[in-house]
């Protein structure tokens, strides 16, 4: 795992708006795994930028996101779908029919997980997925106790997780109880994962990772099974860690 140290968020935020940029300038079929939370927001931003200002094309780039709530429509406005619309697809040129969201309101989300994994291995492998950590160390919405093996799936969120989200609704009641998320081993078939971490509330997460224990209660460890993960990690988030295992790339 390679770990970028950075200042802050909005550090944290360019730098992994570059590293997507570069991949698309490589590459502009690329397939890009978007995540949402508060954390990708700043990301987005630049993103947005970067299309604006520079001329930065998502014409021909296809998307996977990780996850979706249960229970809701997808315009209602805590969903992901929605939450993608507004933070970035709407101000980029990418193309609707490129954008691949888990359905939550399918008949039989059996057969939607089965639809969504086999979408992923027809257009994927993924070639740069974005991730988020949760503050007990999910990924997507892999809680703690999920299966390593596991493909896209439907899961009860873990009441930390609903607490952490309540801030998109307006009280605990309104937060979905589950949610569909792309498994630990979808995740882990992505070609490049970039995972970033911001803020004091997630130091107790950044140093349990770092720590390079791995282990079913703490999903994002599995992270050291992947051969390409950079963490981008501000100060406060990084202010636990005592350095131990972990290749300081950039500051
Ligand atoms: O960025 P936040 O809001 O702290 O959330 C952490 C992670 O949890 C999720 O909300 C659950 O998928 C992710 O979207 C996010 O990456």
């Amino acid at each position: 795992m390679k770990v970028i140290l950075v200042s802050n968020y909005s550090e944290m935020s360019e730098k992994a708006a570059r590293i997507i940029e570069e991949q698309i300038n490589k590459n502009d079929h690329s397939i890009l795994g978007f995540a949402t939370g508060s954390t990708p927001l700043g990301l987005y931003g630049n993103l947005i930028e970067g299309h604006k200002k520079h001329g930065v094309s998502y014409k021909n780039v296809q998307s996977f996101n990780l996850d979706e709530y249960l229970g809701l429509d997808k315009n209602h406005p805590g969903s992901y779908h929605t939450f993608m619309y507004e933070n970035l697809f709407k101000d980029i040129d990418i193309s609707m029919e490129h954008i691949q969201i888990p359905h939550s309101s399918s008949l039989s989300m059996e057969q939607e997980c089965k639809r969504y994994d086999q979408v992923i291995d027809r257009i994927g492998p993924i070639d740069l997925q974005i991730l988020g950590i949760g503050s007990n160390g999910h990924i997507g919405f892999n809680e703690p106790g999920s299966n390593p093996n596991s493909t896209t799936h439907v899961v009860e969120l873990a009441a930390s997780t609903r607490n952490d989200n309540t801030h998109f609704f307006g009280s605990l009641e309104e937060v979905p109880t589950h949610a569909i998320t792309m498994g630990i081993k979808s995740i882990l078939k992505s070609k490049r994962i970039l995972l970033l971490a911001s803020g004091k509330r997630k130091a107790e997460a950044v140093k349990r990772l770092l720590s390079g224990d791995i282990s079913e209660m703490f999903p994002a460890s599995h992270l050291w099974n992947h051969h390409d993960v950079t963490l981008i990690v501000d100060q406060e988030a990084y202010k636990l860690v005592n350095q131990k295992g972990c290749e300081e790339v950039d500051r």
